[in-house]
């Protein structure tokens, strides 16, 4: 037998021996599960049989709840037993069927024995030895793997830093037991095993990459360091990637004190959120909270209007262009974005702190109980040293006060009597009843006419008065539109408003764009984050102490106006940003986003890490999406060969159509591939095209998921997500003829893994005049 063979069959009798020990502790474990299960259904079905309730007196009530104190708490240990149990048994059917994926030998400086460490992701133990047959990937030894070749090495173990020599790097594909790959590599994490990854065909749903997480990408998993993490990286570096398994990382290390919710990631948009929604369980591990800004926009602000997506935001922009207001509108969500702004509404609420708060009257029946003049004279006689949120709650607090008093003068009032007169049954009893339980009256006293009235009037009048009541406690004595409209509509000077940097006339267009809007109830999505900032700061800044850590992905799409709120939302957290300037698509998106969040975190700790290495596609599509950047960015492809990207010149829409037919029924054997439009509108009528003729499905804003096979999708839709090939329906001069839409165009075609198919009619977008024709196939040509 060969070295290596030998060495094959000697690693696959361990992982047969591991497998064994794993097979009968999995047995135990769920021998131990079905216990604890049974334990806690029976508790459940006898809980108040075990429980001796006696409430005669004190001294009996007291121990009857101690005695239901004991059984919950019984009841809580076991489930929580439960709980760790399931998870445990899920790990191992995992591990038994891919113990590990990778060994390192270590031999510590001052030691004789070289340890053989084997990584999966989770640990095993051997109970008999105590030896750790399987390490966590997240442990600190296994640091070793993904941050050393060969020869010197150090990891950081919670005694301290040890130091020693590297003397192997294995890696394996194993697959139900059996050593289907075995590789030893001298490289940080050889290439073989990445490349045998890369080549695999996309799913509709993201992987977890830790058996070659690259040593770069491993920085940013453990950084422990910052309290703002900015990655920078090209598109397909795994920024994505890494910031889950960051999560997961956090999960493991701060086992005992953080969980799951404490974590929330902002994605792009719904659908990212199903695609990355089985990495984390992938490594036995929960998901952290998912949300988009849009969904959290629509959480706080209610129905109180009609709050445009970012998606139709990005709809308008594209396709708006001869609209009158389009100018107008792109300088006003470009402002409203910007720090500068925020600047503008801070020096509002200053100005409203002194006047001008808009409040609603109070009305109860029909007639002003308490006029806006009278809420507003009440509010700006508070000590204006007060905050403006303090003086807001003490105004609920006298509104509610007066309230009482109308309250009382009500009841004798003749629209009183004749709702007692018909009172229905229901009322009449349910009133009686609480009344009697609250021991105002007895079934004697109830039968004297007189006191009735007055015991029912007095439920009457509260009842008409609850829903004003609530809408005080709701502070819906502001008038919160109008004072966000009156910003748009007072004069500046009034105000005392600096606007800079741009001009008074843009100032004056953005007002009146801004005015007509909210007139007609609508809120552009570039007023929903600064309409929500000034309703917080007015009413108390809901913050939320309890997240520990924020993600936030594709932080490129953020405006410095929403960095500066979530900072504000979540005060306490750490924060990860990831992003790539050069998918920035959004119109309110600004180079300065970045900065701007640096200052934010002025004082305390910023880490910034680069990737410039891009995994998701041929080494020939990195080379041709990188030469569609105006700047020469520093991307280096990953070393996997594929064709180089067609491009394919058409008459017209059909001819696409056609071809697109042929390409899907005869020639394509992919999992997943997209047809990549610019807008919706593109979309869906290319959907309409095409639905008769092949299987596909039609991707929208209101999409959750993505199934394998062909889909149709606007390009800002397909954000964070990757195919196995993408076909950009029409690359033409009037579809990205503009500056403005190079990002999109990039964002579109960096979607791609193996197959990049590029259509145009008429004329090409100048964005692929510039590629140099050796990255390409020009189709026509060759055909012509
Ligand atoms: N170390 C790695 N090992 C294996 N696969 C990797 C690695 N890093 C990245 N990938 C793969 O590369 C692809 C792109 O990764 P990911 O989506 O995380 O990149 P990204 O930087 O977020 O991309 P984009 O900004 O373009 O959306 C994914 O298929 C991911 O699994």
């Amino acid at each position: 037998m060969s070295e290596n063979k030998q060495e094959l069959h000697t690693e696959q009798i361990r992982i047969n021996q591991v497998i064994e020990k794993m097979k009968s502790e999995l047995a135990l474990l769920e021998q131990q599960t079905s216990t604890v299960k049974s334990d806690i259904l029976s508790i459940r079905r006898n809980f108040w049989e075990d429980v001796t309730v006696n409430m005669d007196d004190a001294v009996e009530a007291g121990e009857t709840a101690t005695s239901i104190k004991q059984q919950a708490e019984f009841l809580s240990e076991r489930e929580h037993r439960h709980k760790h149990l399931h998870k445990d048994v899920k790990n191992l059917r995992r591990l038994v069927e891919t113990p590990y994926f990778a060994r390192i030998d270590f031999k510590e400086d001052g030691e004789q024995d070289i340890e053989r460490i084997y990584l999966g992701i989770a640990s095993f133990l051997d109970n008999e030895s105590d030896e750790f047959l399987v390490y966590d990937w997240r442990a600190p030894i296994s640091s070793l793997y993904y941050d050393y070749s060969l020869g010197p090495a150090k990891f950081t173990a919670p005694g301290g830093t040890v130091t020693g020599e590297l003397q192997l790097k294995r890696q394996f594909i194993i697959k139900d037991g059996i050593i289907e790959g075995m590789f030893d590599t001298g490289l940080t994490i050889g290439d073989e095993l990445l490349q045998e990854v890369l080549g695999k065909q996309s799913n509709a749903q993201m992987k977890s990459i830790v058996a070659t997480i690259q040593k770069e990408q491993n920085k940013i998993i453990r950084n422990e360091k910052g309290k703002l993490l900015i990655v920078q990286g090209a598109a397909g570096s795994g920024k994505t990637s890494a910031a889950l398994q960051r999560v997961a990382f956090l999960l493991y290390k701060y086992r005992e004190t953080l969980n799951a919710e404490e974590i929330v990631l902002f994605s792009p948009n719904p659908m990212f959120n199903s695609y990355i929604r089985n990495v984390l369980p992938e490594l036995g591990e929960e998901n952290m909270q998912q949300t988009t800004f849009q969904q959290y926009l629509e959480f706080s602000l209610g129905d109180s209007f009609h709050v445009e997506d970012p998606f139709s935001q990005m709809e308008y922009m594209l396709t708006a262009q001869h609209e009158q207001d389009y100018e107008v509108r792109k300088k006003s969500a470009k402002y409203k974005s910007s720090i500068q702004f925020l600047h503008v509404v801070e020096q509002y609420l200053t100005h409203l702190s002194n006047e001008n708060l808009v409040f609603q009257d109070i009305v109860f029946r029909n007639e002003v109980v308490i006029s806006t003049l009278e809420i507003s004279d009440y509010f700006y006689s508070l000590d204006k040293q007060l905050s403006i949120t303090n003086r807001v709650k003490l105004t609920a607090t006298w509104l509610l006060s007066e309230l009482k008093k109308l309250e009382k003068s009500e009841r004798k009032k003749e629209w009183v009597e004749d709702e007692i007169q018909y009172l229905d049954k229901e009322e009449y009893q349910f009133y009686f009843q609480k009344l009697s339980k609250q021991k105002r009256f007895s079934q004697d006293t109830f039968d004297d006419f007189e006191r009735e009235q007055e015991q029912l009037s007095i439920y009457v009048v509260k009842r008409a008065l609850s829903p004003v009541i609530k809408k005080i406690k709701r502070l819906d004595f502001l008038n919160m539109k109008a004072i966000y409209q009156q910003l748009f509509t007072l004069n500046q000077n009034d105000l005392h408003l600096t606007i800079s940097p741009i001009t008074n006339l843009d100032w004056q267009e953005i007002c009146q764009y801004t005015s007509k809007h909210l007139n007609n109830n609508h809120l552009p999505y570039e007023d929903a984050t600064p309409y929500l900032y000034l309703k917080e700061m007015i009413e108390g800044f809901k913050v939320n102490t309890s997240v520990k850590y924020v993600f936030i992905d594709e932080a490129q799409d953020y405006s410095s106006f929403q960095f500066a709120f979530l900072k504000h939302l979540f005060p306490n957290s750490r924060f990860t940003v990831l992003g790539d300037i050069n998918q920035a698509i959004y119109a309110h998106h600004s180079h300065t986003g970045i900065e701007v969040l640096k200052n934010l975190f002025n004082g305390e700790s910023i880490e910034t890490i680069k990737l410039t290495r891009s995994y998701r596609s041929t080494k020939q599509i990195i080379e041709f999406t990188s030469a569609i950047l105006e700047k020469n960015e520093e991307i280096e492809p990953f070393n996997r060969n594929g064709q180089k990207p067609i491009i394919l010149e058409k008459n017209d829409e059909n001819e696409i159509i056609a071809q697109i037919v042929d390409k899907i029924k005869n020639n394509s054997t992919y999992k997943t591939t997209a047809i990549i439009c610019k807008t919706q509108k593109e979309a869906n009528r290319v959907f309409d095209l095409l639905k008769d003729s092949i299987e596909v499905e039609l991707i929208d804003k209101r999409s959750n998921q993505f199934d394998s096979g062909v889909v149709i999708i606007p390009a800002y839709l397909a954000k964070g997500i990757e195919f196995d090939c993408v076909i950009l329906f029409n690359a033409s001069y009037e579809q990205y003829g503009s500056e403005e839409t190079r990002n999109l165009f990039y964002t579109a075609c960096t979607r791609a893994m193996h197959e990049l198919l590029i259509f145009y009619t008429m004329e090409a977008t100048p964005f692929l005049a510039n590629i140099p024709e050796e990255l390409y196939i020009n189709k026509t040509k060759i055909e012509g």
